[in-house]
């Protein structure tokens, strides 16, 4: 039975065509795949339907909505939620402060019945609301105590919370997923997948955006493929090709990233020597990594582990203490602030983190860190800071960068909000180009990208440590990539160096790695 349809939906932002007359529809029970490159109105579509501030105060939409055959007007998202439509955004929105079960309640607690008498005022059933939190947890595979502040756990389980907070809605019909599976390791994906087939089967429908085709190809009963705003095809299970998928999406045949040439030395260019790192109120002592010149080293492992450590330390936002060395001398690691001048750059895991000013042009975020932090783009450089800038060079310079990462934008004065999630984060990619450090600490670099967009930014991460000979760092999850573009891949395990693996390893023994074993007990570390 179809619950959800919609008829020529457009969407036009200021010249814009985010969606070019789309129709869809979605049956009951059903798990539909919305697969498009970035930039192709995915989000836009899924805002649409979720009644979402960002469309409304865009000028709205064209085109009709159906839900049960009944014509009905979302004008925001209350009017989402009552028609049974629930979301979880790219980027998650829990209250940090609050505990887990408070935030899978909010806006639908539990009051102690007895206190209803008081109007306005009115006692939490805490009890009750821990029971039911903890049962939606379970409809998406996790046991963890609720009462836990959602501030000290990793963003991988952030992800489950938003789900069961959906869940917990008795009346959801449709269930919105914007890549809900970009921040997971293989095993929690797996998970997930496996419960969001249960919940389908309960009679919820889901729309699963994503960029893993695999995933996608694995869990939908549908696919309908966008690009440019426009569907380009739509595909039941047993049609489904990846090949012919990834064609439709971005027009063209996407070829892999290899990295052929090996310019790293066996010289270490930093040094951690027995460090201690404390986060999330956790305090890890001894941990040790030598990071060669010229190399591009793949930190990989388990969520929670300690893969971005090294980066995240250096720059203040995990505390670190320790013997650090760069170049031989001891770093003063208290001044993350000096650290830029020095050479070392970081691009954090989260979009979010990664300091975009989303209220100003892509051409300033591109720059903005050069002619701050180096008096790169100086109309007269001999001034320094007090130079007027260059607009000529920044403006060539910053139209040359969106072309060969293949942001999509309208021109480069375009603010970077206005700019879907992928697009934004190829900025912040061209940014550290920008910088050009010496060392450079990049972490997920590709999650929320597209397929073609992905090999894009390895390639010019691999062409910066060619050409310039930057030493990268790239800490990911994503092992098929490290594996392609990386000299040698350091597995965590438990915050530690578990083992480093140099090209051509043996998977059998790096899987173990990956879970804390060795293929021979007795090896030591
Ligand atoms: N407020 C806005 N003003 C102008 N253009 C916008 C605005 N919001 C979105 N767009 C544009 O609409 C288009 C579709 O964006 P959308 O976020 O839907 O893409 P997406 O398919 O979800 O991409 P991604 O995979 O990167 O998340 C993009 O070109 C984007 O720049």
């Amino acid at each position: 039975m179809e619950i959800l349809r919609v008829e020529n939906l457009s969407k036009d932002f200021n010249g814009i065509m985010a969606l070019n007359n789309i129709n869809f529809n979605l049956k009951e029970g059903e798990i539909h795949g919305i697969i498009g490159s970035n930039g192709s109105g995915k989000s836009t579509l899924m805002n649409i339907l979720f009644g979402s501030k960002h469309i409304r105060q865009t000028g709205g939409y064209e085109g009709n909505i159906f839900i049960y055959n009944k014509k009905v007007e979302i004008k925001n998202t209350y009017d989402a939620i009552k028609l049974g439509i629930g979301m979880v955004h790219q980027e998650l929105a829990l209250l940090g402060e609050l505990d887990i079960s408070s935030n899978i309640k909010i806006n639908r607690e539990n009051i102690i019945d007895s206190t209803k008498i008081l109007g306005n005022f009115a006692i939490v059933d805490v009890d009750k609301n821990n029971d039911d939190a903890r049962v939606s947890l379970s409809k998406v595979g996790i046991d963890i105590d609720s009462r836990i502040k959602v501030k000290d756990i990793s963003s991988n389980l952030k992800q489950f919370i938003e789900i069961a907070r959906e869940i917990d809605n008795t009346s959801l019909k449709i269930l919105i997923l914007d890549e809900p599976t970009s921040s997971l390791n293989t095993r929690e994906t797996k998970m997930l997948l496996s419960h969001l087939k249960e919940i389908a089967k309960s009679g919820i429908s889901v729309i699963f955006i994503s960029h893993r085709l695999e995933e996608v190809t694995q869990i939908c009963h549908r696919v309908t493929v966008l690009r440019d705003g426009e569907i380009i095809g739509q595909y039941e299970k047993e049609d489904y090709d990846i090949n012919k998928l990834a064609l439709d999406m971005i027009g063209k045949e996407v070829v892999q990233t290899l990295k052929k040439k090996n310019k790293s030395t066996s010289n270490p260019i930093l040094s951690f020597n027995n460090i201690e790192v404390s986060y999330r109120n956790n305090i890890y002592t001894d941990i040790s990594l030598d990071i060669n010149e010229g190399e591009v080293l793949g930190i990989t492992g388990l969520a929670g582990h300690g893969q971005e450590l090294f980066g995240y330390g250096l720059m203040g936002l995990y505390h670190m203490d320790g013997d650090v060395r760069y170049k031989g001398e001891k770093l003063n690691i208290k001044d993350s602030n000096a650290m830029i001048k020095k050479g070392i750059y970081l691009l954090p895991n989260e979009r979010k983190e990664m300091g975009l000013l989303l209220n100003h042009s892509i051409w300033e975020n591109l720059v903005f860190e050069s002619y701050d932090k180096q008096n790169k783009f100086m109309k007269y450089p001999r001034l320094k800071h007090l130079s007027p800038l260059n607009y000529k060079a920044i403006y060539r310079y910053s139209n040359n960068m969106i072309e060969e990462l293949n942001i999509k934008v309208r021109d480069i004065e375009q603010e970077i909000r206005e700019l879907s999630g992928g697009n934004q984060q190829k900025v912040c990619i061209g940014r550290a180009i920008t910088i050009n450090p010496e060392i450079l600490f990049v972490g997920e670099p590709t999650r929320g990208i597209d397929i073609y967009s992905k090999e894009i930014i390895l390639d010019m991460l691999l062409k910066l440590n060619e050409e310039k000979n930057t030493t990268i760092i790239i800490s990911s999850g994503e092992v098929s990539e490290l594996k392609r573009v990386c000299d040698r891949i350091a597995v965590m395990y438990e915050n530690k160096v578990f083992k480093i693996f140099h090209k051509d390893f043996d998977s059998e023994e790096f899987s173990l790695a990956i879970s804390g074993r060795r293929l021979n007990e007795d090896e030591e570390a």
